[in-house]
Order: C-alpha cells, then structure tokens, then sequence
C-alpha cells in the first residue's frame, strides 16, 4: 500500500484534498481525521502538519508527501520534489517599512523575523551577510511594529498583508514556492505504484488547464489551422460528408482558447467548439 502524506491545515490542505479526490482517491471525512485508507485504490494517506511533511518523507516511512515546496527547502530534509502541482504559489521576500532597506547587503547587523528560519539562514549565508534572525510562528508582519525586528522574511501572494501592515518587499525575491509532491532522496520515482498515482495528478493537471477544441474548416485552410491548434501530439483530422470540408479536434490551452477561437474563425474555421477535459492519461 502506498503511504501518502497530506496537509492536514493551511492554505495547502483544502487545494491538496480536492486535487486527490479529482484524482480519484478517497479523502477524510472530516478534518478531525489524522489519517485514511483508500482501499479500492491501494493508499494509505496520513495528514500531517505541512511542516513535518518532508520530515517524514525523509525518513523513508512514508513514500510521497504534498508540501510547499518553500517548506521542502526551509525543512533541509533529504527529500526532493518530484511534481509541481500548480497551487498555493506564492514569492519568498525581505519586507520592511517603505524607504528604510533597499537590498540584500542592508541586511547586515539588523535582526529579521521569520517562520522560514532554514530558507532565511541559507540565503545569508549564501550572500556572506551577518544578520540575526528570530523565529516566529506566524503573523510575522506585526514583527516590525512590535520591535522585535527590522525587516521581515515572508511568503507574499497578493501582498495584502503587508500593505495592510504598511510594509513593503526590498531586494530580489528570495524563492518562489508552490505545492509540490515530494519523494525521499535517492528513492526510486519508477515504482510502479509511483508512477501510477503521479500519472493521475498529472491527469487533473491536464484536465485542469487544457480544454478540446473541435472545429470545421476547409482543406485548403487546413494547415493555417493546425498550425494555430498543434495539440500536444498531433490534430485529430476526419473528413466532412461536405466535400471540400474538415472536422478538426486538438487540446489547446484553457487560457489561449478564446484568442484562438478568433484566429480560426478569422481563417474561416466554423462550428468552433471547446468542451472541458474531466480526467485524462497523456
Ligand atoms: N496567502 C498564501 N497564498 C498562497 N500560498 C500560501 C499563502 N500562505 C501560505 N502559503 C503557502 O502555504 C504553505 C504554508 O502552509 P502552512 O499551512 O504552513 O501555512 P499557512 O497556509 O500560512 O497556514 P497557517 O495558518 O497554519 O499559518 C507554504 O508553501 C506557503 O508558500
Ligand atoms: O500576500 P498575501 O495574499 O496577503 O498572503 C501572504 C500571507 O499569507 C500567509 O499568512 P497566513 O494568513 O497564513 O497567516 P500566518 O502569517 O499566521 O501564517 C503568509 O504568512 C502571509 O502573511
Ligand atoms: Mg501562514
């Protein structure tokens, strides 16, 4: 049975949970429920803290976890990522009051508050910069305010709260982050079982960002066409009872298809529809 490591909170659980169950694994119940066996599909899911998750992917007792990948590198555990999954993206930065730092070099001497002390201690270290660096749990913009540092480190999406906690970002982001699957280092991803349930993630990924397009148009246009809608392999390309005329289906990039639906219609394609993929196995 495979033994697969889900956040049980946070901004990666609820992502994590529905992607599974897309994927067509049974999820808990409730979010009380520390762990699940899937039976039909042979897994085992255990939902931990997404902290502890590399932590327990490293040391081998569970096979795959769902991490950020910022908490992977801040963990410093012997795991490697081994799938992207396209959610819960955010940017790492240094972040102060506006007009006070303005790049990495200013950090020297100052103290700064973090909950992601690995990631911040190694980019210091990397930059040859002396700086002392506090740990918080959470909610570290109020950090600042509270004089308990200078400058924060922190994962920022829309940056609302640092605008609210009238911070700002200064210097290069340190890293960008997204939910990824992690695997021990050195373990082998071939496994069959592996191999199995990253194909099926790999399926919502796909479902997730491709929709079919079917379309008429005439021979004559018919490579215009194709060039626009290349597919991931190759078009689909069957003949029309109309002579002359053929019917065309392809995938195409659920965020291009509109601007793609004009390019044919302009070209002459007509009858240009896109229906949603639900599941797939590229
Ligand atoms: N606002 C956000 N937008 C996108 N991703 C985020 C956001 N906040 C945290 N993350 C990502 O979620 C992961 C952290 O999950 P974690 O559950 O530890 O923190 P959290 O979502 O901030 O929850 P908590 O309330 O427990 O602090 C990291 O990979 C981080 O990059
Ligand atoms: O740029 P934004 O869209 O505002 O998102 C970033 C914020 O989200 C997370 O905080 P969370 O709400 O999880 O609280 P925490 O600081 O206690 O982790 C993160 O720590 C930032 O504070
Ligand atoms: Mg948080």
């Amino acid at each position: 049975m495979l033994r697969i490591a889900v956040p049980n909170k946070g901004s990666l659980s609820g992502p994590a949970g529905d992607m599974l169950h897309e994927a067509g694994y049974r999820q808990r119940r409730e979010s009380k429920e520390l762990r699940t066996v899937d039976p039909v599909n042979e897994v085992e899911f255990f939902y931990l803290r997404p902290r502890d998750i590399a932590i327990y992917v490293s040391s081998g007792q569970l096979d795959i976890g769902i991490t950020g990948r910022d908490l992977l590198i801040d963990s410093g555990a012997g795991a490697e990522e081994i799938l992207p999954l396209g959610f819960a993206r955010s940017t790492f930065h240094f972040a102060a009051r506006p007009g006070t730092f303005a790049g990495t070099a200013d950090l020297k001497g100052r103290t700064v508050a973090t909950s992601y002390e690995g990631i911040v201690a190694r980019h210091l270290a990397d930059n040859a910069i002396d700086a002392s660096v506090v740990h918080l749990d959470g909610a570290v913009e109020t950090a600042i305010e509270l004089g308990v540092a200078e400058i924060i480190a922190d994962v920022v999406e829309t940056g609302t709260s640092l605008r609210n906690a009238g911070l700002e970002v200064f210097g290069e982001p340190i890293m960008t982050s997204e939910a990824v699957v992690i695997r021990r280092t050195g373990a082998d991803t071939d496994e069959p079982k592996v191999q199995q349930f990253l194909r099926r993630l790999q399926g919502v990924l796909v479902a997730r960002t491709y929709v079919m397009m079917d379309y008429d148009c005439r021979v004559e246009q018919l490579e215009k066409a194709v060039a626009l809608t290349p597919g991931l392999e190759s078009p689909t390309v069957s003949p029309l009872h109309n002579e002359g005329w053929v019917a065309v289906r392809a995938m195409v990039p659920t965020k291009d298809a509109q601007r793609i639906m004009d390019d044919l219609y302009a070209i002459g394609a007509r009858a240009i529809l896109t229906t949603a993929i639900h599941a797939c196995r590229l």
